[in-house]
This record gives C-alpha cells, structure tokens and sequence, in this order.
C-alpha cells in the first residue's frame, strides 16, 4: 500500500533526478524512526525505480549503542536485504568524531559493495535544525544552505537525502501505521548535545511562539540559500580565476574594484581558502576586502602565524612575516 509520503517521495525523485534507475542503493539505517520509515519506502519503490538494495549500519562502539546493531540486522534479515556492519574501535563520544567516522565508513562499506549512492534520512526537520544550528555559529548563505539533496563524498559516490520534504513528525508516524520496530535511541536524550538541545527545546519553542510552521519555513529558507550561494560562489570564482596570478600569492585590485560587495566577500574568503591552512574568519575577511580600496603599503593584522596581505600598487600581495 502507498502511502501520501511514498507518492511525494516518488514525485521529488522523479523530478530532482537524485536517484538514478537500475542502480545499487546502500540505505545507512541507524534503527531510529527516520531511517526505518526511509528503509520501507524505499524497498516500496525499488521494483519501479529497479533499484538493488543493501543496508548499512555503523556501531559507534559506545555502551549507549549496545543492542542496536543486532536490532537493525534482524530488520535485515526479515526483508532479505543484504546487512553490512561496522564497529568503531574505542570511538571518541563526541557528534563530529561520530559523523566523520560514520561518513568514511558508510563510503568504505559502499565501495566494497559496488554502491554510488549512499541514501540517508535526514528529513525536513533536520534540515530546519541544521539551518538553526549553523546560524547560531555564524554561517553565511553556503552554510545556512547546507543540508542538500546529493553531494557527492567522493568522485564516485554520492549521498543522497530523499526525504528532505518529510518531516520528523511524518516519519513517526509512519512507523506507526507500518508497525516499524523503532530503536529509541539514547543519545537523542542527551541535552548536553546542541543539535538535541535545538531540537528538543528551541524548535518546540519557536513553534509554539512564533510559527508552527517553522520546521516547513527554515527548511524552505535553507533551499533558497543554497541556490544562491551556488550562483554567487561559481561567480565569485570566475572573478577569482581572472584576478589571481598562478602561485596564488597576489590579486588583482583592479579585477574587483568594480564588483559588489557580496561578491568581494566571496572572493576574497576563496583566495584565503588557497593560501591558509585553517577556514578564514570573518575579521580576516573583512580586513583583506578593506584591501581593495586601500591605500599603497596597507596590510593586513589579523592573521596566524606568518600569513600578510600587503597592497602593492595595483596588487595585494600574500608575504611572509619575519
Ligand atoms: N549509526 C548509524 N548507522 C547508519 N546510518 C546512520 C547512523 N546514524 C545516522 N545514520 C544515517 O544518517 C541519517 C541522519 O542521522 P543523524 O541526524 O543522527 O546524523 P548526523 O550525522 O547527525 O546528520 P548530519 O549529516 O546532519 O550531521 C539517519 O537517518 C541515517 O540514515
């Protein structure tokens, strides 16, 4: 039986082309509500869509995890789906060693099994949450928009999110009507964990005060975003490539002098990209931008360890400090 959310599946699948036909799909399932509701509609899609599909867990190791894996393999085992597994030996408990090592072995379990998609169950609320989360940190646009549709994690695998216009609420409760065994994790308690904070107390919060909508209305935000911050970052690096010489050590002024602000910004944090090993900030940025119109011998203070952005006449020029 199809359900309304297997139709909307199907329609943005069909509409997005995300997921090709005839192609071997490896479904990350971590047993709670949004991955088992993404597992059946999948499986419910597979003989249209001719896909072959494999399931993969990843054991983080810790005692909060004890019982999941076996719990997921069952579920496996009881549609006849290939099950792979992996264990992390003595893991880290933080959320970002957790997702790095969680990433490159779902990417390890799709390589050994001749997979090219990864299909996760972010929903429409993780991405409203990840757009919160984000902005309290100080993303711009590239970040607000982050939680995208595909992007490939490496030449030849992508990851995939097809229920980014579901939401948390959909996915319980078609569990529910299916019966789906849910794994009620225990880390999702932990409010010493931001995400769980945003989720479990502001988001409630802003639903309740300011629009029940809200999880709709970010998430719709967060696709906007990511649009423009594509546009403006492909144009930003057609600037890019005509105002840099080729060691990457001076720009241009002339190049963008002429061009708006939004764009400087963007340039300016690529060409710093190129030549400082960590992410440039926003005082770092702002200071190189202010370069544009400088005058002569201007330079730069903000920078680690021996990094300086000087103006040379019609340059501003990378240099060492003694
Ligand atoms: N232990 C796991 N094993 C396999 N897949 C998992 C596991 N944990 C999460 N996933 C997959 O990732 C999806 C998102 O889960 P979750 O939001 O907990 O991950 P996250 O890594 O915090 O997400 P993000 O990529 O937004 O940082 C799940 O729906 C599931 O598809």
């Amino acid at each position: 039986m199809w359900t309304n959310i297997h139709a909307r599946v199907h329609q943005t699948l069909k509409d997005s082309c995300i997921l090709p036909h005839k192609s071997n799909l490896l479904i990350a399932v971590s047993g709670g509500q949004d991955s088992l509701c993404l597992l059946k509609i999948m499986i419910d899609l597979q003989e249209k869509w001719g896909w072959n599909i494999a399931i993969a867990h990843c054991d983080h190791g810790w005692a909060s995890d004890l019982g999941i894996a076996d719990h997921v393999e069952k579920i496996a085992n009881n549609w006849n789906i290939p099950f792979y597994l992996k264990v992390a030996k003595a893991m880290k408990e933080t959320e970002a060693a957790a997702r790095e090592w969680r990433y490159q072995s779902l990417v390890e379990i799709a390589e050994e099994n001749d997979c090219r998609e990864i299909v996760t169950g972010h929903t429409l609320s993780d991405r409203s949450e990840t757009l919160l989360y984000n902005l309290i940190r100080g993303a711009g646009s590239n970040g607000l928009g982050a939680l995208t549709w595909k992007r490939p994690l490496t030449n030849n695998i992508n990851l995939v999110r097809p229920l980014l216009k579901v939401s948390r609420g959909e996915t319980l409760e078609f569990c529910q009507q299916f019966a789906l065994p849910i794994w009620e994790d225990a880390a999702n308690a932990n409010l010493d964990y931001a995400r769980n904070r945003i989720r479990q107390e502001l988001v409630p919060y802003l639903k309740e005060n300011f629009n029940p909508n809200v999880e709709t209305t970010l998430s719709q935000t967060s696709e906007v975003l990511k649009a423009e911050s594509d546009y403006l970052e492909a144009e930003a690096n057609k600037i890019l490539l005509s105002a840099v010489n080729d060691h990457n050590s001076k720009l241009n002024r002339e190049v963008l002098k002429g061009v708006p602000l939004a764009l400087q910004r963007r340039v300016i944090r690529q060409f710093l990209a190129k030549i400082m090993v960590s992410k440039p900030n926003f005082e770092q940025i702002e200071e190189t931008v202010n370069l544009i119109d400088a005058p002569r011998k201007s330079r730069t203070s903000s920078f680690p360890g021996k990094i300086m952005l000087e103006v040379e006449e019609n340059y501003i020029v990378q240099k060492r400090t003694k």
